[in-house]
């Protein structure tokens, strides 16, 4: 059966008072989670050794960088590499954010390294993807969305690829409020598997978790979370909130 995932990116929120609370709350909430589901916590870089520590006697639970360096080691100032992130517990590492491509002008080139570096250190990319409103509306987001894989992902052999997790993000629903459809979600999962099918094979594409981002909540959550191809969800203002991040815990 397909791992089911709902990730909760903090982004940058929080300070460690309120982040060890947050998680307290979540980890005490008394989830019933099935072998087959995770709940997987971004907080910042500072909390990472927290977050691990509260969690890590918790069926199901488990950390996640935002962001890791593209380069080993070195003198690389203010950035932090996948061997230190691996260190520390870490599990999994959120790659290529629509944030970090805009804000930090991260290419799929780039993101090619860091996907390398995290499954070389023994770590799942969360690796994201998603259209601009302007592509949308101009109906090619299905070609855009294929480029952003095959340029950063499709160098790997098909062992490495099944380590990865997509979570599929259109930029227009992040932090709108405005979420996609569940159809608009479904449609853009079942395309993203049958590429990975094309390229990987349909045992390989089968097994792929595709989480759906951009203003998932808990009143939208079970639809979203029922549609064939989406197998979770990647949070981010909800995620910051115990009873709304449990809330789509629960809308497994
Ligand atoms: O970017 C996101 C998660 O990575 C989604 O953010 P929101 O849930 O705040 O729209």
């Amino acid at each position: 059966m397909r791992k089911k995932i709902v990730a909760g990116n903090w982004k940058m929120n929080l300070t460690l008072a309120q982040g060890e609370q947050l998680i307290n709350d979540i980890v005490n909430a008394g989830l019933k989670l099935e072998d087959n589901q995770a709940v997987v916590i971004a907080p910042p870089f500072p909390y990472l050794q927290k977050a691990k520590s509260l969690t890590q006697h918790t069926e199901g639970f488990f950390i996640a960088a935002q962001n890791c360096a593209a380069e080993k080691s070195g003198a690389y100032t203010g950035e932090v590499s996948a061997e230190m992130l691996k260190s520390i517990g870490v599990d999994y590492v959120i790659l290529g954010h629509s944030e970090r491509r805009e804000y930090f002008a991260e290419s799929n080139a780039t993101l090619a390294k860091k996907t390398d570096l995290v499954l070389a250190n023994g770590m799942k990319p969360i690796f994201c993807c998603g259209e601009p409103l302007a592509i949308r509306e101009a109906g090619t987001q299905n070609d855009y969305v294929a480029k952003q894989l095959e340029e950063s992902l499709y160098h790997l052999p098909a062992e490495e690829f099944s380590k990865v997790v997509i979570a599929y993000e259109p930029i227009w629903a992040i932090g709108t409020g405005l979420t996609a459809s569940a159809q608009q979600a479904q449609d853009m999962h079942a395309y993203i598997r049958s590429q990975i099918a094309a390229k990987y094979g349909r045992e390989v594409a089968m097994h792929l978790t595709i989480l759906y981002g951009g203003s998932a909540k808990p009143s939208n959550a079970q639809e979203l979370f029922a549609c064939e191809d989406v197998d979770g969800g990647l949070i981010g203002g909800a995620s910051l909130v115990a009873a709304d991040f449990t809330a789509i815990v629960k809308s497994f």
